[in-house]
């Protein structure tokens, strides 16, 4: 578990302090995919780097585990920090030293000095990461893909129980980006570590996330689980990521409906739901009649979710929400 308990970070510019993060308390449990996201100056990179005190808090306690870190001396810190890998958007890779020292480097860096276990441990990292062809290679031989895994090889050497990425996949295309993040969904569930992830774009957390925060000028301004974040998102700036996140035409609210006859309804269906005929059935025993105005079916992680947007009319259309409530389905008036 990672505590945020009444943290709040400052920065001193030209000698005033100016505030990064507002206090705020926050819970990252383990095994767990967190991810944050915001826009360019919220605070993600400071709060994250919190984590592994790159950044110290200006006041309030981060408890890893039963550790306070922030009360950590010097060298209880710097073994605490080994358990805390970190993979970058720029990769931040040593230009002047192959893939495998790479890998190594951090193996080095902890003292050990057995030569034949560390590239024994270095070569183990590459193959997880599908890179053993490459071990030989300088880093501006690979593409961002690759560097991007070769960061990844390099922040689990020391066996971390944390990994923090900071928009690890900002510099890549779309499906390379994809394989990035089978990669550490990959790890996530194999090795049991926990990943902390700040991003950009919601797509990126709808794909691996379990719990999301989202921060707006140094606040949280929701946090919850994906699903619920991303299905029925409260606060303005996580509308406005969910819907970057949705092709125009499954963005429902975004179209007219003035001239549409009905009551134009959200229905939302999650896990089994997706699958079952409920709104054919709910609709042919009610009377009610539908126009489909938008929707679609996606993942959430490994959750199936579909979101239609109709224009419901007839006598009966609030027995016919009563029951699809009933069946589990997530019902939200748009418009009348
Ligand atoms: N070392 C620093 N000194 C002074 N101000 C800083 C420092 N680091 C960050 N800031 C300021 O703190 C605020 C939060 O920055 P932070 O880098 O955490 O945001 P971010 O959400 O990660 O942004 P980005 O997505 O652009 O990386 C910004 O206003 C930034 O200018």
């Amino acid at each position: 578990m990672i505590r945020f308990i009444d943290v709040h970070k400052s920065y001193r510019v030209e000698g005033k302090d100016v505030p990064a993060l507002e206090p705020f308390s926050l819970e990252i449990a383990d095994g767990e995919v967190f991810g944050i996201i915001g826009h360019s100056g919220a605070g993600k990179s400071t709060l994250v780097r919190l984590i592994n005190l790159l950044e110290r808090p200006t006041g309030g306690r981060i408890l890893v585990g039963d550790t306070d870190i922030t009360a950590l001396s010097d060298a209880p810190l710097r073994a605490a920090r080994q358990r805390i890998g970190m993979i970058f958007q720029h990769f931040n890779l040593l230009a002047s030293q192959t893939v495998v020292e790479n890998v190594a480097f951090p193996l080095r860096l902890a003292g050990d000095k057995d030569t034949k276990a560390i590239r024994a441990r270095a070569d183990e990292l590459l193959q997880h990461v599908g890179l053993s062809v490459h071990a030989n290679k300088y880093p501006s031989q690979l593409s961002g893909g690759q560097k991007q895994r070769v960061g990844i090889a390099r922040a689990l050497a020391n066996h971390p129980s944390i990994l923090l990425c900071d928009e690890a996949t900002s510099a890549l295309d779309p499906q390379t980006t994809a394989s990035v993040l089978d990669l550490l969904a990959q790890i996530n569930r194999e090795l049991k570590l926990t990943i902390v992830l700040i991003t950009h774009e919601m797509d990126v957390v709808r794909r691996v996330c379990d719990r999301v925060a989202v921060l707006d000028t140094g606040r949280i301004v929701e946090h919850g689980a994906v699903a619920d974040v991303f299905l029925h998102p409260k606060h303005p700036t996580t509308r406005r990521f969910v819907n970057e996140a949705l092709p125009e035409e499954a963005a429902g609210e975004r179209l007219p409906y003035e001239h549409v006859p009905g009551r134009i309804m959200r229905l939302s269906f999650r896990g089994e739901a997706t699958w079952s005929p409920t709104l054919g059935r709910v609709t042919r025993e009610t009377g009610v009649d539908f126009n489909i105005l938008a929707g679609r079916i996606d993942r959430i992680k490994d959750l199936p979710y579909g979101q239609l947007t109709l224009a419901m009319q007839g006598a009966n259309v609030d027995a016919a929400l009563r029951a699809l409530r009933e069946a589990g389905i997530e019902v939200e008036e748009l418009a009348r």
